[in-house]
């Protein structure tokens, strides 16, 4: 049988939501094998786009389903997920209709295209229409409380793209000739599209990818050179490298600790693009015991990651209590282990990810009670413009933040000092 042309990005598009959905893996997880038999890069982008707007939308594109159908389809039914993936193209990728029923009803081969191809009929002559910004799954919204309305507007489209820059000096001539934003020193934005590596000054190491909320975390150690040379910090789970990456380019002398080999080679890649040093380490910090101690640890601890929904909405429907009490206890041993490894007067930063109470507030009133450590409160001063800390000194960003400036990543960080 003839198959419709872009029937292999919707198989794609299929397999990752099903990996994600059924399976739990992350989309990045999913993508690598769901994408190993398209070959054509603006195929795997639109396998890639109809994937993330079917999980974003998902529960409109439900609730719509529902309302369209006699007979509710179990959550994880194959025709409901093609439905998704048919509203995602309708509604938000601009796909005319006749090419999304072409290519959804071959994924239903064997079973009942009726009702699919049925639904979407109904829907589209109903003009069924999103409203302004994803609605989110009931858990999560119980989750985020009121933070809840405050984040989704920041979800409708996937986030601009930031950059930190290698050389802070450079910020003003950069976003000059790269027609960016700039929303702190270090820091640009532009609109996403572009292939990263064809972005002016990618294969001279001048910059890499990193949310303006992922680069908080390191911006809170400050410089990392005294008058007797560079002081020592442990970036504790550390690859891919974002944050590696800014304390060696702030002077600190840096030993990148992680858990993962393949990780690590990244972090191992960036370094050797940026030209920066560090001193990559394999190890397992729950095991493992340093040589001496640091004047700063960062630990940028595993998390459910669900701060990151923006540019990874799987989090929105892979994420639950049991993935939250799992990562707490890991956070508790990390930390546990980190506060003994400090020089007196050194600073612990501990961030996470997450919007989840549990593996942020939660965490840092833990360590306030159960660690030999000071809270060291985090200043407005230290923040870029339109940031202010919490009233206990912490830090809470998430994507409702600098919105008219393309919004942050969530991120929870805090800060403590060795006596
Ligand atoms: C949030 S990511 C780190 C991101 C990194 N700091 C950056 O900015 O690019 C968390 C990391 O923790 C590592 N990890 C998890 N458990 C670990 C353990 N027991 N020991 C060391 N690293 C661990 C993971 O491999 C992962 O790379």
């Amino acid at each position: 049988m003839v198959q419709p042309s872009g029937i292999h990005s919707r198989r794609a598009a299929l397999k990752m939501l099903d990996a994600v959905l059924r399976r739990g893996e992350t989309l990045e997880q999913a993508e690598h094998s769901a994408l190993r038999s398209v070959r054509k890069p603006a195929d795997r982008g639109l396998a890639l786009a109809i994937a993330n707007e079917s999980l974003r939308w998902q529960t409109d594109f439900d609730a719509m389903i529902d309302s369209a159908t006699k007979q509710r389809l179990p959550d994880d039914a194959r025709q409901r997920m093609v439905l998704r993936m048919m509203l995602a193209q309708t509604l938000r990728l601009e796909t005319p209709s006749h090419a999304v029923i072409a290519t959804a009803l071959p994924l239903l081969a064997g079973g009942p295209r009726r009702l699919a191809h049925g639904v979407f009929s109904t829907l589209i002559k109903r003009e069924a229409a999103l409203p302004e910004a994803p609605s989110l799954p009931g858990p999560v919204m119980e989750r985020w409380g009121a933070r809840a309305e405050a984040i989704a507007p920041g979800l409708v489209d996937p986030p601009p793209l930031d950059l930190t820059l290698r050389d802070a000096s450079e910020t003003q001539a950069m976003a000059v000739q790269l027609a960016a934003d700039s929303l702190a020193p270090g820091h640009l934005r532009l609109a996403r599209g572009e292939a990263i590596e064809k972005i002016a000054g990618f294969s001279e190491g001048k910059w890499w990818v990193q949310d303006l909320a992922a680069s908080l975390p390191a911006r809170l150690l400050g410089k990392g050179t005294h008058e007797s040379g560079s002081k020592h910090v442990l970036d504790l789970c550390a690859a891919p490298g974002g944050k590696t990456l800014q304390l060696a380019a702030n002077g600190w002398n840096v030993t990148a600790l992680d858990l993962s080999k393949r990780r690590l080679g990244l972090l191992k890649e960036n370094l050797e693009r940026t030209g920066l040093k560090a001193s990559p380490l394999r190890a397992n910090a729950l095991i493992w015991e340093p040589k001496h101690l640091y004047d700063a640890i960062l630990l940028d601890a595993p998390c459910t990651a669900t701060g990151t929904c923006r540019r990874h909405p799987d989090v929105l429907h892979r994420i639950g209590p049991d993935q939250i009490e799992e990562m707490v206890k890991l956070q508790r041993g990390l930390v546990e282990r980190a506060a003994t490894w400090l020089k007196p007067g050194g600073v612990l930063i501990y961030a996470v990810c997450s919007l989840e109470h549990e593996e942020g507030e939660n965490q840092a009133e833990w360590i306030n009670a159960n660690c030999d450590l000071a809270p060291l409160a985090i200043t407005a001063g230290e923040l870029p413009a339109g940031l202010q800390p919490t009233a206990e000194g912490w830090l809470r960003t998430h994507p409702g933040l600098l919105a008219d400036e393309g919004g942050l990543d969530s991120f929870f960080v805090a800060r403590w000092q060795k006596a």
